[in-house]
Formats: C-alpha cells, structure tokens, sequence
C-alpha cells in the first residue's frame, strides 16, 4: 500500500509539497505561543515585565496564532481536496476493470461485496491519503518539534523521564498492530456480507412475501446484523483499550513530568516559567502521541481495504489471452467435436457439439430445460474460457484468435434475463447502438412489435421503465431488449429464450419481421416454442448437453424424435387454447 500511495504523492508533488511545507510551517508556529507565555510567566516571577515586552509577548502570541489558523487551513484543504481526487480516479480505475472482467469473475464476487469495495474501502483509501497522510506529516514534525523545544528551552532530564511512560505507548500499540488488522478484515467482510442479504431482500421481497417468509427471513437478518454488531464490538474493544491505555500512561506522564520538574525547580535548575512551559508541551505532547496511535488505525483500516481493491484490480476472469485480431462480418460458424465445463463445475455440459451455420442463415436451438441451450450460445459471446476439446472456428480461424471486443461488437445477445436500465424506454433502445438515426429507431421498434405499445404509454419513448424495468410487463421488456439489439443490425443475433413472455401471435410478427429485415445476415433463437424455429433453416435439438437431433424442421418432424413429439404436445395445446 505504501509503495501506491508514494507513487501516487510523487504524481502530485504541488500538492503534497505544499501540504507537507505548510504542515511544518504549522508544527514551528504552534511552538510559539506557549514559548510567550514561558517568557511572560518568568518576566513576571524576576519582576521584569515592561509595558513593552507585555506588548511584544501579547502581539508575537496573537499573530501566531491566526497564522497558525491560516496555515493549517491552507494545508488541510490542499490535503484533502486531493485526497478526494485520489477516490475519483481510483473508482473510475475500478469501474474500468469492472467493466471489462467477466462472467466467470462475477460468479466469484458477489454483488454486495463489490459494492462495499466501490463505496466504503475506496472511502477508507482516501481517507488513509488524506487524514492518514496529514496524522504523519504534523504528528511526527509536531513530535520532533515539541521534543526539541522541550529540551532546548526547558530540560532535558524532566523531558527524557516523563517520555518514558509514552515510549511504553508506542510499544503497545506497535504489537497491537496485527491483532488489528484482523478485526478490520473481519467486521469490513461481515459488513459486505450484510450488503448482500439487503441486496437480496430488496430483489426478492415480493417473493418472500408472497410465500409468507417475512418472518423467517428478518429473524435471519437480526441474526447477520448481530454478527456484524459482534464483529463491530471486537474493533471497538480493541481501540476503546488503546484509548484507555493512552489516558493511562498519558497521565502517568504529566504525574512525572511534574514531580520532577517540580524537584528541578526546587532546586534551581528550572524556572517557574520553564515548569509551566513544560507541562503545556508534555500534553501537546501526549496530543502527538494519540494522534500517532490513530494512524495505527488509520493505516490498518486503510491496509485491509487496500488489499480488497488489490484484489479487483489484479482479478483475472481465467479467461485466456484472447487474441487481437479483427473481423469485420461473421461469414461462416463452425463447431467441430467441441466440449465445454463450466469452470466452477467438473461435470461436462457440452460434449461432442458439431455443427456449422453460413451467413445469413437462421439457427433454432431447443432441447428440455437444462440441456445445455444458453451454455452453447454462451461461447460464441466468449463469457467463459473455451471448452477444453474441440474447436469453434469462426470464418475459418479459432474464436479465441479475435479480439473479444471486436466479435462483441458484432453480436446482438438478447438474454434470457432481461436486463434494462431504470431510465427512459428510449435511452434501454438506443443503448444499442447510440447513434442510430430516428429512422433507425422507429425500424427497430416496429421489429419488436413494440410500436402499438409505445403509443399506449403516456410518454412514449421518453417513459421512466422503473428500477429493472418494475413497470413495465414482461412482455414488454423482452421486447425493448429485442430492440435494442435489433437496432445495432449485428452481424449475428442471438435470442436465448427472449420471446418466452410474448403471446404467439407476437412471436410470430417479430420471427417474420426478423426474418425479412435480417435475410443477409445471421440468427441463432432458443427456445422451447418450437414454433419460433418452425422457419428457420437448421434446429438442433440438445439432451444433457449433446445434440441428439439436428436438421430442418420438416426433416425433424420426420424422424419422429424429441422434435416432432415435442411439436405435436404444442400443437395440441395450441388447438386447445382456440377451442376455449
Ligand atoms: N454458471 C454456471 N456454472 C455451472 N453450471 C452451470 C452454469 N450455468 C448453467 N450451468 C449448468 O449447465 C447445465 C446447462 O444449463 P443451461 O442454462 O445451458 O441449460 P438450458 O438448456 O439453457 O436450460 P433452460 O432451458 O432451462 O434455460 C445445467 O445443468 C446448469 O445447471
């Protein structure tokens, strides 16, 4: 962490220079007063104090003071204001990882916790910059200075014997050290934990209220924040008893400061002026001391959160180097033997997997649930490192030899879990390609069947959709998300199970829309309506993770497998719907 933070000083040498100057400025200054009232004491115990020298004293000690003020102001703000800065750029530094991690990194953080190391450590990094920084800076040339006054002007015997209690002090604290960092850890990890249940409470309150789980589900929420409240009362156990220590010897050391200033005055070899000078110094002294112990604190809090977002900013998503090269259309498809496990699980969820798909071609893919549908069209996205057999090539080069942001780019995924952003229909839409023409727009709309609707809504595109899209039907959010991939016209569109919310005649309009605006261009659709794929040119049908049917439709339904079995349980249930 140090080594981070002197790179990012040294990055920013004007303001750290002018705070570490004005800071000793400060610790110089700060000595001043107390040295007048030393004079004016002993001026007045031999007798000696003039009008003048009142006035001397009287103006050195208030000029010193509102310079004092001036200063610190002017480096504390210099301090902080980068400090602040500091938090800026390492939060945008982090949402840039964020943003180009992966799926499989995502599977190990959990949300709760990466935002507790968006928000909170990088508050505690700035701060152990900022106050951190500014303890060092003014408690340590404060020491210095307090010190050397002490014996320059007072005595250094009283100085060496009232220190003693404060050295024991830092010895205390100095093996404390490691003790507190752990409950740092410990009550930063309960806390993020706690974000999670919130996380999951807030998604999942209609759920648990429909089940009548409100109960159950707060009395365990009352029991994670009673760990959090344990793990808490360990850390302020911990620094309650540094406090009470520092009271402790503090004290102890202005007792022996006295006594033996006292002795020293009594015989002779200290002035009163010195004796009282030196009891204001040995508690700006202790002053120093505690606020040293703080950057113990102060630098363990900022150490355990340094280490979390370490830990982000060097995450790997084990997805392997992927390759730089460019590709301008998806001409050609081609899965060969090809066998995927997910890097979490040791079973194999594809195997065998063969299969090619030219452009401009449509591709169904359906198979029960589980079969292994989204896993297949998950690794032409690249979300997870390539299966350990086989290959994927793409216009007759590998997959992994093309930068994964450049075959982004030419993928339009609509998922099965729809993902919108609480603003404007119209800005979920343009999400997709934002500088797409209103005519553009309108095509897309018109596409996802989604126009009548938009007319229906009272501020057309401009309609706030609600956190997730709450208020709009299911429906309707497949169909903003068709849109938005619709309106990027990507070379290749994959709908996984996207029209699962729409009635048939819906899914009818969109497949033929799809079909007429997207005929040079091509599409893969899971789903489990076969009547979504009854056009498309090649359905594969999965099982456990193998394609254990491939063909046109007419050629499945001739086989007379899963496909046609399949086709006819629909078809029943179609003619059955029609007839109530
Ligand atoms: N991220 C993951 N990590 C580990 N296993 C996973 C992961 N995602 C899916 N699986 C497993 O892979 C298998 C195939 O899942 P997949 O989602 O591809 O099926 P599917 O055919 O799309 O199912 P559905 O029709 O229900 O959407 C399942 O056994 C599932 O439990």
């Amino acid at each position: 962490m140090l080594k981070t933070f002197w790179n990012y000083i040294k990055k920013h040498p004007l303001a750290y220079g002018i705070a570490t100057c004005f800071a000793l400025v400060s610790s110089g200054l700060t000595l001043v007063p107390n040295l007048m009232i030393q004079k004016f004491i002993d001026a007045i115990v031999v007798n000696n104090l003039s009008r003048d020298n009142l006035w001397l004293y009287l103006s050195i000690f208030f000029i010193s003071v509102i310079c004092i003020y001036v200063v610190d102001v002017i480096w504390v703000v210099t301090l902080f204001s980068q400090s602040y800065q500091y938090q800026s750029e390492l939060r945008n530094k982090v949402y840039k990882k964020l943003l180009h991690l992966r799926t499989p990194f995502y599977e190990r953080f959990r949300s709760g916790d990466l935002m507790t190391r968006m928000t909170s450590d990088i508050d505690y990094l700035g701060d152990t910059i900022g106050y951190g920084f500014m303890l060092i800076v003014s408690n340590v040339t404060w020491t210095v200075s307090i010190l050397t006054i002490m014996i320059v002007t007072t005595s250094w015997q009283a100085t060496a014997v009232s220190i003693l209690p404060l050295v024991l002090f830092g010895y205390i604290v100095f093996k404390l050290w490691s003790k507190i960092d752990v409950l740092y850890e410990n009550n930063r990890d309960s806390v993020a934990k706690l974000s999670n249940e919130v996380l999951e409470m807030v998604d999942g309150v209609r759920v648990m209220r429909a089940y009548g789980k409100k109960e159950l589900e707060q009395a365990r929420f009352q029991e994670r924040t009673s760990q959090v409240l344990k793990k808490a009362n360990n850390l302020v156990v911990y620094n309650g008893s540094i406090g009470q220590v520092a009271k402790l010897l503090t004290g102890l050391s202005m007792g022996i400061g006295l006594t033996y200033s006292g002795y020293l005055v009594s015989q002779g070899v200290m002035t009163l002026g010195q004796l009282i000078a030196f009891q204001i110094y040995l508690g700006m002294l202790s002053g120093a001391v505690w606020g040293l112990s703080d950057i113990v604190l102060v630098y363990q809090q900022g150490n355990v959160s340094f280490r979390k977002i370490d830990e982000l900013l060097t995450a790997e998503d084990s997805l392997e180097k992927n390759g730089q090269a460019t590709i301008e259309s998806i001409e050609h498809i081609e899965f060969t033997d090809y066998a995927f496990n997910y890097p979490t699980s040791d079973e194999t969820t594809l195997k065998k997997i063969d299969f090619s798909l030219k452009r401009g071609e449509t591709l169904g893919i359906v198979g029960k649930t589980g079969s292994g549908k989204t896993t297949l069209v998950r690794q032409l996205l690249r979300q997870y490192p390539v299966g350990a057999s086989g290959e994927i090539n793409i216009n007759g080069r590998p997959i992994q030899a093309y930068s994964v942001k450049n075959m982004e780019g030419l993928i339009g995924y609509v998922p099965q879990e729809h993902i919108l952003f609480s603003k404007t229909v119209g800005h979920n839409i343009r999400f997709g390609n934002n500088s797409a023409t209103d005519l553009e727009m309108n095509a897309a709309i018109a596409s996802a069947d989604f126009s009548i609707d938009l007319v229906r809504m009272a501020d057309g595109l401009e309609t706030l959709i609600g956190e997730k899209g709450v208020s709009i039907s299911g429906g309707q959010k497949q169909r903003v998300s068709i849109a938005r991939a619709l309106i990027r016209q990507p070379e290749l569109l994959v709908l996984d199970d996207s029209l699962s919310a729409v009635d048939a005649k819906t899914e009818r309009a969109i497949i033929n829309n799809i079909r007429e605006i997207r005929q040079d261009k091509t599409n893969v659709i899971v789903t489990h309506r076969l009547s979504a794929v009854a056009e498309a040119d090649k359905v594969l049908v999965l099982e456990d993770g193998e394609i254990i049917e491939a063909g046109t439709p007419s050629e499945l339904l001739a086989n007379k497998g899963w496909y046609y079995e399949q086709y006819m349980t629909q078809q029943m249930e179609v003619k059955e719907s029609e007839n109530i």
